[in-house]
């Protein structure tokens, strides 16, 4: 399990420590970690030329004691002093280790430049608002510049807290971070400027209190996923629901059904009209197929789980067949069109088992009043905000895919690729998802391990290039084959 934390708490754990230990002890940490982590990306350290952008702070610290230790191994290090002022002890070492200075004008700008690896030391978990001038520029040179960034705990421009970025931030290659990751690491926009995120052990472990968000690890997924056992019939293995697809929509009900069929569910039932019901029992035959007349689930057998709403309208029809889903007694996932009712009418959430809600930011949007980019800026927030209003699990669907349920670390998942940005891949998920659910999982681990197999499948179904919905589910199978030879 990865965990992340917010600034706040990993101040007032390294508080705790600091108390604890001679002064000075945890950035000599932190540097000798630092400075490791820049000599195994310049290969060779003697006669490379190393850029520190150094800012008023212990984050500027960290860099020029790093830079110390680089340049006492021959590097060619110029600090770039950024702040009004400098953290002295860190510039004293790492001019009698024969570093060098630039201010943050002109001499500053080609320092960037000639650079083979820059250091951005600029803030950290200390910084508040956007970037100010002139850290803002040097953040962009870093970015115009040829050689990689490796950023000093978070990258300067990122909100350690949140993931959210205001104004210009630095793009690393590589981000080391102290003590523990920060949450702003795992949550886009700032997991995907951070880079690589390797994580320097202070000793703060101890001090640390629950984390903020969490992200699963392949073993953790691998641990979670439910297994047929030697006894298991298709009944006990999980019979999930599908109530999706309209005569006008009939490829989500396909997508649907496919998803769960090939994340193991022990059966699938579908129920809808005549036009999807001939196309779920083309693809797949193995799917209990009821072709309704009329709005009802009477006589379509018992479930473990439902699904409802992919592609099947915002109507008359389509309003009471997720009402008759959510009367019922069993876990329910709602999606899509499913969404966009419940936006209408809260009213229908109002049931006593579990309900898991998968939006994209613009269906949160219509759920919740806030505003689509808005949402998208501060994914976790919003997240929160909407399972503890709504009192359900929510899924918010996008680049980095979050879970959030009242009173547990928020789990974030970063094994999607943005060539799953495509149609239909959103009625797979769901699909998995409730295959998780009718064997057994919370709504919580059937989100989270669903978006995980979910963007493993994406990265095997694309290598690299563009996908379609249907590769995606033909490769759940694939993912969860990878996961589990991996972790046995
Ligand atoms: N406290 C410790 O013992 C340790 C601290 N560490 C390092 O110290 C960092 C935190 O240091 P600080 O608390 O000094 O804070 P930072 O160095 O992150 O930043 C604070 C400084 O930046 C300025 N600043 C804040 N927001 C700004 C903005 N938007 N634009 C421009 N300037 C801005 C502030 O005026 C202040 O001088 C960590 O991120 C980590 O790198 C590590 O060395 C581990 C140990
Ligand atoms: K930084």
């Amino acid at each position: 399990m990865r965990t992340a934390y917010t600034a706040d708490q990993i101040r007032a754990a390294e508080h705790e420590l600091m108390a604890r230990l001679p002064e000075g002890t945890l950035m000599q940490r932190a540097a000798s970690g630092l400075a490791a982590a820049c000599a195994a990306m310049l290969g060779k350290v003697y006669g490379s030329r190393v850029t520190l952008l150094v800012g008023s702070g212990d984050n500027g610290g960290d860099a020029l004691y790093a830079g110390a230790l680089l340049a006492r191994r021959g590097a060619r290090v110029e600090a770039v002093l950024a702040g009004g002022r400098t953290h002295e002890a860190g510039l004293e070492a790492f001019l009698l280790a024969g570093g060098r200075t630039a201010g943050d004008g002109a001499a500053g700008a080609e320092a960037v430049e000639r650079a083979d690896l820059i250091v951005d030391g600029l803030v950290g978990i200390g910084a508040s608002g956007p970037l100010r001038e002139p850290y803002w520029g040097l953040a962009r040179a870093a970015n115009a510049a040829a050689a990689p960034t490796v950023a000093v705990d978070v990258p300067s421009g990122v909100d350690a807290s949140s993931g959210r970025v205001e104004g210009a931030a630095v793009e690393a290659a590589l981000t080391v971070t102290m003590g523990a990751r920060k949450t702003g690491l795992l949550v886009d926009p700032g997991a995907a400027l951070a880079g690589e995120v390797e994580l320097v052990d202070i000793g703060l472990g101890p001090y640390l209190p629950d984390p903020d968000v969490v992200g699963l690890t392949g073993a953790d997924v691998a641990a979670l996923l439910p297994r047929p056992a030697a006894e298991s019939d298709k009944y006990r293995r999980g019979v999930v629901g599908v109530v999706a697809g309209s005569d006008q929509y009939t490829g989500a009900a396909v997508l649907a059904v496919g998803g769960a069929l090939l994340a193991g569910a022990g059966m699938v039932r579908y129920a809808g009209p005549g036009e999807p019901v001939a196309q779920v029992r083309a693809h797949w035959p193995e799917a209990v197929v009821t072709e309704l007349e009329r709005p009802s689930l009477d006589g379509v057998g018992r479930v473990q789980a439902w699904v409802v709403g992919p592609g099947l309208g915002t109507g008359d029809w389509a309003r009471e067949m997720l009402a008759q889903v959510l009367a019922s007694d069993v876990p329910v996932l709602v999606d899509a069109d499913g969404l966009t009712l419940v936006a209408r009418e809260r009213d229908l959430l109002g049931r006593e088992a579990p309900v898991l809600v998968t939006p994209h930011a613009g269906e949160l949007s219509r759920l919740t009043g806030a505003g689509r980019e808005e949402i998208e800026a501060d994914r976790l927030r919003h997240a929160r905000d909407a399972a503890a209003d709504l009192g359900v699990t929510v899924l918010l669907k996008g680049s980095t895919t979050v879970v959030a349920e009242p009173d547990r670390p928020v789990r974030v998942n970063g094994t999607g690729t943005a060539w799953l940005a495509t149609g239909g891949t959103g009625d797979v998920l769901s699909g998995v998802a409730g295959a998780l659910l009718a064997q057994g999982l919370g709504c919580y681990d059937a989100g989270s391990c669903a978006a995980y197999l979910h963007g493993l499948a994406g990265r095997i179904a694309s290598s690299g290039a563009p996908l379609h919905a249907a590769g995606v589910a033909a490769a759940v199978p694939a993912a969860i084959r990878e996961l589990t030879s991996r972790s046995s």
